[in-house]
């Protein structure tokens, strides 16, 4: 049982303003952070990402993963837009790790620097489709594998599925901030995500943040959805 507080970023993922800023309103009493990634932002531009983020929390979601230089600058073109949280690939390897870490450290301020989070291997990804790739050893060992390579050039932390949470906390302690999309309350849809858990379940294993979309914004009521969630984490 972990005594951390685990909060919950609600996955705004659509491509209009007008329905991500409603989203945002209902689940902001219960959500600590908002994500916005690739579907809102192709469609509707960082204007509207500053708009429905103004006041809250960011989780700017766009998995960067591109050769160190492009990486560094695309980071240094977001000083505007100063999300709490960026996401890149692990998988861009140690040189873009870095270069994604001394641009967050040059194009912001110290208050406004973005916490680094390194996405391991995706939640819709299981040990066949990594088989696919290449990997033969599972997840886990990947997971690991990318973990250690991220930490190492300045990730802040990771992102994981829950499954994930037990055996990078044995490795790497307290201090890297493990998000955790992939998150299904007890009975809802899985849809494309392979590696699952309850939210209680991830709070229980140690992530820091979960991540949950569909089942808040497609649920019937988004802000009772949040809320229910939110609930479960504070048990
Ligand atoms: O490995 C990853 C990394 C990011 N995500 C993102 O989290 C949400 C999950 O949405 P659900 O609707 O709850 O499945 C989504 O925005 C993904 O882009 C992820 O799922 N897995």
């Amino acid at each position: 049982m972990s005594s951390r507080r685990t909060r919950l970023i609600a996955a705004l993922d659509t491509r209009d303003p007008k329905q991500a800023a409603a989203w945002a309103t209902s689940v902001s009493p219960h959500a600590d952070a908002i994500k916005l990634g690739l579907e809102f932002v192709y469609a509707a531009g960082f204007e509207a990402v500053e708009k429905v983020a103004a006041g809250r929390e960011l989780f700017l979601d766009l998995k960067l993963h591109d050769i160190p230089n492009t990486v560094g600058a695309a980071i240094g073109s977001l000083s505007r837009i100063s999300p709490a949280m960026l996401t890149i690939h692990a998988g861009g390897g140690s040189a873009m790790v870095a270069a994604a870490r001394k641009a967050c450290d040059d194009s912001f301020t110290l208050e406004k620097r973005p916490l680094l989070l390194a996405v391991t291997v995706l939640t819709s990804l299981d040990d066949h489709a990594l088989a696919e790739m290449g990997v033969h050893d599972g997840a886990q060992a990947q997971v690991l594998r990318l973990a250690e390579l991220a930490l190492r050039n300045g990730a802040d932390g990771l992102v994981c599925s829950a499954h994930e949470l037990a055996a990078l906390r044995a490795e790497f302690g307290a201090e890297p901030i493990l998000v955790t999309p992939g998150i299904r309350p007890q009975g809802a849809v899985a849809g494309d995500q392979k590696r699952v858990m309850t939210p209680g379940a991830a709070k229980d294993a140690g992530a820091d943040w979960i991540v949950v979309g569909r089942p808040i914004t497609a649920a019937a009521d988004p802000a009772i959805a949040a809320a229910a969630i939110a609930a479960e984490l504070a048990l």
